[in-house]
C-alpha cells in the first residue's frame, strides 16, 4: 500500500553473527529506531522463545514469527533484525522479495563462521542449538548460508571487525543507493552508489575468477591501491595494469598491450577485469573484457563524476581511432558497477564540473527534477572541493544526482541495449560534442564538449520550430551557472560537418540528430535541412 512505513534495512544472518549488536549500533549512528524480531515475538507471545518452542513446537513458532515479521515489514521504519532461521520460511522469503522490489535493503551480515558459532553457543537460550551446539550450528550454516545469499540484496562481511567498525560498514551499505539495470537482452546488474561501496568488489566479482586484471591510470593510484587490497584480501590473484591517462588510454595500442599481458599471464575465460578510473579507463577496460576470449566478466569502479553518472553503466565499451571518437567498440554489459563516492574526494574541481554536463543532459532529455536540483545547488556544485566534499551537505545532493542520472541511463539501456532507437536519446548533445573533442585533440573534456553540444541541439530544435527561444536560453543559463561552456569557436564549419557525418547516428550520407520536441521529450531528427544545421553552429560560435 502506498505511504506504508517500511524498514530502512532488514538484517539477516546466522545465530551469533552480531545482528542485534551491530544493528543497534548502526541504528544509533543513524538515529533510527531498532527492532529485533525475537523481542517482538516474545512480546506478542507473552513468553520467552525457548518456552514457546517447548510448549508449541517449531512449526507454530515459525507461523508466529512469519506474522510478526510480515507486520513489521509494513509498519516499522528503522533497522529491523530477524532471527537466524526466519529467512528460511517461504512466506518471509516472499515478504522480503517484495520489500526489495519496493527498494528495500536486506542485509546479510556475514561474520566469521567460527566467531559466530562461539558467540551463539556462549549466549545460550537458543532452542535450535539444543544437543551438540557446534554440530547443530555447522549444519544450520550449511543449510542457511546459500539461502541467505539468495534472499539478501546486500552483503556485509564483518570478519574480525569490532561491532563499531562493522556498524559503520553496515551504515555505509544501508546508505548506498542502488539502481537495477535489467532488460530482455541483459544479464541484470546493479549500480551501487555511496561512500564505501567499493568494499563489495569481491561480492560482485563472485568466486569463479582466480585472476583479476585491475586496469587503472596513475592518477587514481590511491583508489586502485584500495581495490587491490580488497581483492587480495578476498583471495584473488591481482594483476595491476596501469594505462595512460584519459583519452590516451583509449587506443588500439593500449588495448593490444593489455591483450598481450593477459595472454602472457594466463588469463582464462573464468578470470575477470576490474576497470577503475574515469570514463576513459572504464571504456577501455570494458572493451578489453568484451574482446578477451570473446568476453570475460568485468566490474566497473568509476572514480570521476562523469564515469559514475554515465560511462560505467550501460555497456558501451570502446576506443577511439584517428578518425574519431569511440569508433571501435562493442555493447558489453558489466557484472556490476560500484560508484564509490569516497573517490570524489580526490577529484579536481574542473573534472567534477565536466561531469555535470552529462547530468544536465539527462535532465534535458528525461528528468526535469535533475534540472531543478542543478539550479538550486548551482553555486555549491560549481565550487566543488573534493577535500571537504565528503563531510558537506553537498554529498547527499550529488548522491541523488548520480542516482537520478543513472536511472535515466538505465531506462534507455534496459529497453534498447544496442541502440536501435530509444537509446540514441542518451546521445543528446554528442553529435557536435564528439566533433569538438576531436578537433580540440581531446584537450577539451568530454562533458564540456557535450554541454556545448546540448546548446547546439537546442538551437537546432528551435530553428526547426520544436522549442521556443526560452528553452534555448535556459540551456545556456543553466549550463553557464554550473561553470560549463556554452559556446565554441575554434574550428571550421567544414571540419565540424565532416566529423558529424562520422557520428554513429548518421546513416549513409544523411545526418541524424537527437533534438528536443519539448523539455524532457527528445525526438529523432533525420536528414535535417543543411542551412539549419549550419545556422545552429553559427549560434554556438558567439
Ligand atoms: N561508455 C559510455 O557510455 C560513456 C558515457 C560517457 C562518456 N564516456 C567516455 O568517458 C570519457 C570521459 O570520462 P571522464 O570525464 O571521467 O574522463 P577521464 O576518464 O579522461 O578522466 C578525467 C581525468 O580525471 C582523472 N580522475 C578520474 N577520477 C579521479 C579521481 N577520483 N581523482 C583524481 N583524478 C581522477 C583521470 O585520471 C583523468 O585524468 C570519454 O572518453 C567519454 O567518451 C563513455
Ligand atoms: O550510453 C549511451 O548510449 C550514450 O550515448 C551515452 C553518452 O553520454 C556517451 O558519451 C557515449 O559514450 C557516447 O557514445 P557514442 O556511441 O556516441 O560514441
Amino acid at each position: 500500500m502506498a505511504g506504508m512505513r517500511r524498514p530502512v534495512a532488514v538484517i539477516i544472518g546466522m545465530m551469533g553473527a552480531g545482528k542485534t549488536r551491530v544493528g543497534k549500533e548502526a541504528a544509533q549512528m543513524m538515529q533510527l529506531p531498532f527492532a529485533d524480531a525475537d523481542n517482538e515475538i516474545e512480546h506478542d507471545a507473552g513468553m520467552k522463545i525457548p518456552e514457546y518452542f517447548e510448549r508449541y513446537g517449531e512449526p507454530e513458532f515459525r507461523k508466529l514469527e512469519s506474522d510478526v515479521v510480515l507486520d513489521m515489514l509494513e509498519d516499522f521504519d528503522g533497522i529491523f533484525s530477524l532471527g537466524g532461521g526466519a529467512p528460511m520460511t517461504p512466506s518471509i522469503q516472499q515478504g522480503l522479495a517484495e520489500y526489495i522490489a519496493d527498494g528495500g535493503k536486506v542485509v546479510y551480515l556475514m561474520a566469521d563462521p567460527k566467531e559466530a558459532m562461539e558467540r551463539a553457543n556462549r549466549g545460550g537460550g537458543r532452542p535450535m542449538l539444543n544437543g551438540d551446539a557446534n554440530e547443530r550450528w555447522k549444519k544450520l550454516y550449511k543449510e542457511r548460508d546459500p539461502v541467505f545469499r539468495r534472499v539478501a540484496n546486500v552483503q556485509v562481511r564483518t570478519h574480525g571487525q569490532t561491532p563499531q567498525v562493522a556498524a559503520r560498514k553496515l551504515m555505509e551499505m544501508i546508505d548506498q543507493r542502488i539502481v537495477h539495470v535489467t532488460g530482455s537482452t541483459i544479464e541484470p546488474y546493479d549500480v551501487c552508489i555511496g561512500e564505501g561501496v567499493m568494499s563489495q568488489l569481491a561480492q560482485v566479482l563472485g568466486d569463479k575468477p582466480a585472476k583479476v586484471a585491475l586496469i587503472h591510470t596513475q592518477a587514481v593510484q590511491r583508489h586502485s591501491d584500495r581495490a587491490r587490497t580488497l581483492l587480495r584480501q578476498s583471495g584473488y590473484d591481482v594483476h595491476d595494469i596501469v594505462i595512460p591517462d584519459a583519452e590516451a588510454g583509449k587506443t588500439i595500442e593500449v588495448a593490444n598491450g593489455i591483450w598481450q599481458r593477459l595472454g602472457e599471464e594466463g588469463f582464462t575465460r573464468s578470470d575477470a577485469i576490474v576497470g577503475l578510473g574515469g570514463g576513459a579507463a572504464t571504456d577501455l577496460a570494458g572493451f578489453v573484457a568484451a574482446t578477451w576470449m570473446r568476453g570475460i566478466r568485468y566490474v566497473n569502479c568509476p572514480t570521476s563524476l562523469l564515469a559514475m553518472v554515465d560511462a560505467s553503466t550501460g555497456g558501451k565499451t570502446g576506443i577511439n581511432t584517428p578518425q574519431g571518437k569511440n569508433l571501435v567498440g562493442s555493447f558489453y554489459t558489466p557484472a556490476g558497477v560500484l560508484a564509490d563516492m569516497g573517490a570524489l574526494a580526490s577529484l579536481p574541481n574542473d573534472i567534477f564540473i565536466e561531469g555535470l554536463g552529462e547530468v544536465a543532459k539527462s535532465g534535458f532529455i528525461m528528468d526535469p527534477e535533475i534540472l531543478r536540483m542543478l539550479e538550486d545547488h548551482a553555486d555549491e556544485l560549481r565550487s566543488f572541493d573534493g577535500s571537504t566534499f565528503l563531510d558537506s551537505d553537498l554529498k547527499d545532493v550529488v548522491a541523488e544526482l548520480i542516482e537520478r542520472t543513472v536511472t535515466v541511463k538505465a531506462y534507455h539501456v534496459s529497453a534498447d541495449l544496442k541502440e536501435a532507437g530509444l537509446r540514441e536519446f542518451l546521445n543528446y548533445g554528442h553529435t557536435l560534442g564528439h566533433a569538438i573533442e576531436k578537433l580540440e585533440h581531446f584537450r577539451w573534456r568530454h562533458g564540456n564538449a557535450v554541454a556545448v553540444g546540448c546548446v547546439y541541439a537546442a538551437e537546432l530544435s528551435h530553428l526547426l520550430g520544436y522549442i521556443d527561444q526560452d528553452l534555448v536560453d535556459y540551456h545556456r543559463s543553466l549550463l553557464g551557472s554550473l561553470g560549463l561552456p556554452t559556446s565554441w569557436n575554434n574550428g571550421s564549419w567544414d571540419d565540424v560537418l565532416a566529423l558529424m557525418h562520422r557520428d554513429k547516428k548518421a546513416r549513409g550520407n544523411k545526418l541524424r540528430f537527437v533534438i528536443l520536441g519539448s523539455l524532457g521529450h527528445p525526438i529523432h531528427l533525420e536528414d535535417p535541412p543543411a542551412d539549419a544545421v549550419e545556422e545552429a553552429f553559427r549560434r554556438i560560435q558567439r
